[in-house]
């Protein structure tokens, strides 16, 4: 028997859905094509300035159910490319601020402005229930996530992993105890990562840390100051 979605769960409307299964299948069908050596540091920029590179759905919705277990309502996302991981993040904030109250937002991350203009469709596409609670910034994050944060409750590092301390050093200072810090792809990228899970890893960092049995691995690390 296959997974349940929980976004069917929570009566998610069907146009969002079928959008979704078609981004996810575009964005599987690029990557099909895409070689090792394009995600080189070097090149991956150039590279990818016109590939979703979405999280993949399963990943996906365990970020959504994720989110409304802790009952998230403030997101950063680092790392927005065409908006797929944050359609899921938008509705589940969404959904948590209809069962508790409250406004809630997420915060997307795009440099490039090709594809955060699609993204933007993409989120009218869906409707009020995410493009209301979407606020993308535009630029590179380093600069962008600087200022104008609030109380974060989830952050998802979806970036090229040269930039995943970066970001997670500028957003620490606002994270409430308990908020959850997801990464992708730390076993497959491990390399890379290294500096951000020797951080997030060392005695006294702050964090707790779990990597979930996620294609290429799925951080999942749980802040809890002393
Ligand atoms: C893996 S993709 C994100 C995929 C997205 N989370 C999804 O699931 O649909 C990473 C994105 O981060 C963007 N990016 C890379 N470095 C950035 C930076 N310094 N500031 C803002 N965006 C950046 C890239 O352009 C790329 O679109």
């Amino acid at each position: 028997m296959s997974s349940p979605n929980p976004l069917e769960g929570d009566n998610v409307p069907q146009h969002i859905l079928a959008l979704l299964t078609r981004l996810h299948a575009e964005s599987l069908n690029q990557e099909a094509g895409i070689a090792k050596a394009d995600y080189d540091a070097s090149v991956i920029h150039s590279n990818m300035k016109d590939k979703f590179i979405a999280l993949e759905p399963d990943k996906c919705q365990f970020v959504y159910q994720l989110a409304r277990a802790i009952n998230a309502k403030y997101i950063v996302e680092a790392g927005t490319s065409y908006g797929v991981s944050t359609i899921y993040l938008a509705l589940a904030v969404a959904a948590n601020c209809r069962a508790t109250g409250g406004v809630g937002k997420v915060v997307g991350t795009e440099h490039e402005a090709g594809k955060a203009e699609k993204a933007r469709t993409y989120w009218e596409e869906c409707g009020s229930i995410v493009k209301d609670i979407v606020e993308l910034r535009e630029g590179d994050l380093r600069k962008t996530l600087k200022e104008g944060l609030e109380t974060v409750d989830l952050l998802l590092l979806d970036i090229w992993t040269p930039m995943a301390l970066p970001t997670l050093e500028l957003v620490k200072p606002k994270l409430r105890p308990g908020a959850v810090v997801i990464a992708d792809n730390t076993i497959g990228s491990a390399a890379g990562y290294q500096d951000l899970l020797e951080y997030m890893r060392a005695p006294g960092s702050g964090f707790t840390n779990l990597t979930l049995p996620y294609n290429n691995g799925l951080e999942m690390s749980v802040y809890s100051p002393n």
